[in-house]
């Protein structure tokens, strides 16, 4: 395994030697659970590329520019929840980042928490970052040959992996969970697709051989424009030649899910907990806001370069605590000499974003948010979206999403410790549950599954 602790060390390696630095590790554990069509688990090749493509198509920069009206009423509605009940304000964050993403790319008006869709899609993103870490636990780590290989007399055993092994065999834990939780992940993908080919005008006869009928459900042509409604027409329309199969389409459709909502969401709680620590920042800010846009509306995306100070704080939300700490490892594809280290095919690299962007040589006293850094001169952070092949293809939209949740919030709030017994404020601790994406969450509570009720396509 090989660290990069230096944005320089990552642009040398997994963006100008991207041709053989854009593999991943393989997941057992994420495969068991139902995320084969998942194109940020895919080696680097075919698949990878045309789903890559299919994405790119849809969130370049260009093309995320239609999503920005989406954005706005999600943000509207955000500022209205924050009003009625800001004791919730980690709900609200949750439902405005999910309710931008299914609109996108399921065409869901998503209003409420209580509606399905929105336990669907998020029982499927709790079970992918509460499960062990992709790529190093010991059931995607050991393959069974490694350690059991003198002891087994069966020849098929020798090669494979521990989740092989039963569940009783220490260290298979993490393919246990996983197979418990693939039918939360199956459901998730099932439901999103049935419920856009219910709403299309008419099953063509490719939809109507590719997909299961729910029945009892018949079309209705009430489908809004969505990345998922765009794939079934092409499907429906040019059938074989689609270079996307129902597969490709619902994985993709599950990715920006599964990829886009729970990091859009933490990277706005880490703004809310900066604002709690760093009042000035926060102040600094709203007099920018008022100044510019003064007292009458919410600020809009044509307003954001006349904001530089807002732009410098979002940046700085980046960079201080980075939702994705060390992004998704990459794996090397050829052996390698780097400044004189050899690196072996097949490394595991990982990006250390979390380590680039405290790095002292370049930021002064890393660890304090402190937005006005950018105006000395001190670069934007890298990394937070990832490097070369491999680089995030949501984060135009993340970061419009991030930008209109974060101007609209301090237009309209200011965001305070609560006070203690004493009077005194009671300042919450930097820290985080960590996983792919960190959390500010407590992740032991119990939680049921909607798919524990076998009713709902139904
Ligand atoms: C603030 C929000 C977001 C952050 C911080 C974030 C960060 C990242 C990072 C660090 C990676 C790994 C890149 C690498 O391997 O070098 C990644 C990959 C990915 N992201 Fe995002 N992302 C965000 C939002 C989104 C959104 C909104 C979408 C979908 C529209 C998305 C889709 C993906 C996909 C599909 C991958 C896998 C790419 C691959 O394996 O080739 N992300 N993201």
């Amino acid at each position: 395994m090989i660290i990069l602790n230096s944005a320089q060390a990552c642009i040398d390696l997994l963006e100008k030697r991207s041709a053989i630095y854009s593999d991943r590790a393989p997941s057992d554990v994420m495969m068991l659970m139902g995320w084969e069509n998942d194109m940020a688990f895919f080696p680097y090749g075919k698949r990878l590329n045309l789903h890559r493509k299919m994405l790119t198509e849809s969130f370049n920069h260009e093309k995320c520019k239609d999503y920005l009206p989406y954005q706005t009423l999600e943000a509207t509605r955000l500022v209205q929840r924050l009003l009625a009940n800001p004791e919730k304000f980690d709900e609200h964050i949750n439902l405005f980042a999910t309710a931008v993403i299914l609109r996108i790319d399921y065409g869901h008006d998503l209003v409420s928490r209580d509606d399905p869709y929105y336990k669907v899609v998020s029982d499927a993103g709790y079970c992918s970052s509460h499960c062990a870490p992709p790529g190093s636990n010991l059931v995607d780590l050991l393959p069974i040959s490694s350690f059991m290989h003198f002891l087994l007399p069966w020849p098929e055993l020798k090669v494979g992996s521990v989740k092989y092994l039963p569940s009783w065999f220490p260290g298979t834990y993490p393919a246990t969970q996983a197979r418990f939780f693939r039918p939360v992940v199956d459901l998730m993908h099932d439901y999103t697709l049935n419920e856009v080919k219910r709403q299309l005008v008419s099953y063509g006869y490719h939809i109507r051989t590719c997909f299961l009928r729910v029945p009892g459900r018949e079309a209705e042509g009430t489908a809004k424009e969505s990345f998922l409604l765009t794939h079934l027409e092409g499907l429906q329309r040019e059938g074989k030649d689609y270079p996307y199969s129902v597969e490709d389409i619902k994985g993709a459709g599950g990715v920006i899910y599964a990829a886009g909502a729970d990091t859009t969401w933490s990277t706005i709680l880490i703004f809310v907990l900066a604002m709690v620590l760093y009042p000035e920042a926060q102040a600094e800010a709203q007099d920018e806001i008022d100044r510019v846009i003064g007292p009458d509306r919410l600020p809009e995306f044509q307003d954001r370069t006349s904001l530089p100070y807002l732009e410098c704080l979002v940046q700085e939300t980046y960079r201080w605590n980075n939702a994705v700490p060390i992004g998704v490892p990459h794996r090397s594809m050829a052996d390698d000499i780097y400044n004189g280290m050899f690196i072996p095919k097949g490394s595991v690299v990982v990006a250390n974003t979390r380590g680039i962007t405290l790095d002292e040589d370049i930021y002064q006293n890393p660890r304090t948010f402190d937005p006005s850094r950018y105006l000395r001169g001190e670069p934007y952070p890298t990394g937070q979206f990832g490097f070369g092949r491999r680089i995030c293809p949501g984060r135009y939209l993340a970061d419009s999403s991030v930008w209109i949740a974060i101007a609209s919030i301090l237009a309209e709030f200011t965001i305070s410790p609560l006070n203690g017994v004493n009077g005194a404020p009671i300042l919450p601790k930097e820290e985080f549950i960590s996983g792919i994406t960190r959390y500010v969450e407590n992740p032991s509570k119990e939680r049921k599954f909607i798919s524990d009720n076998n009713g709902w396509l139904d």
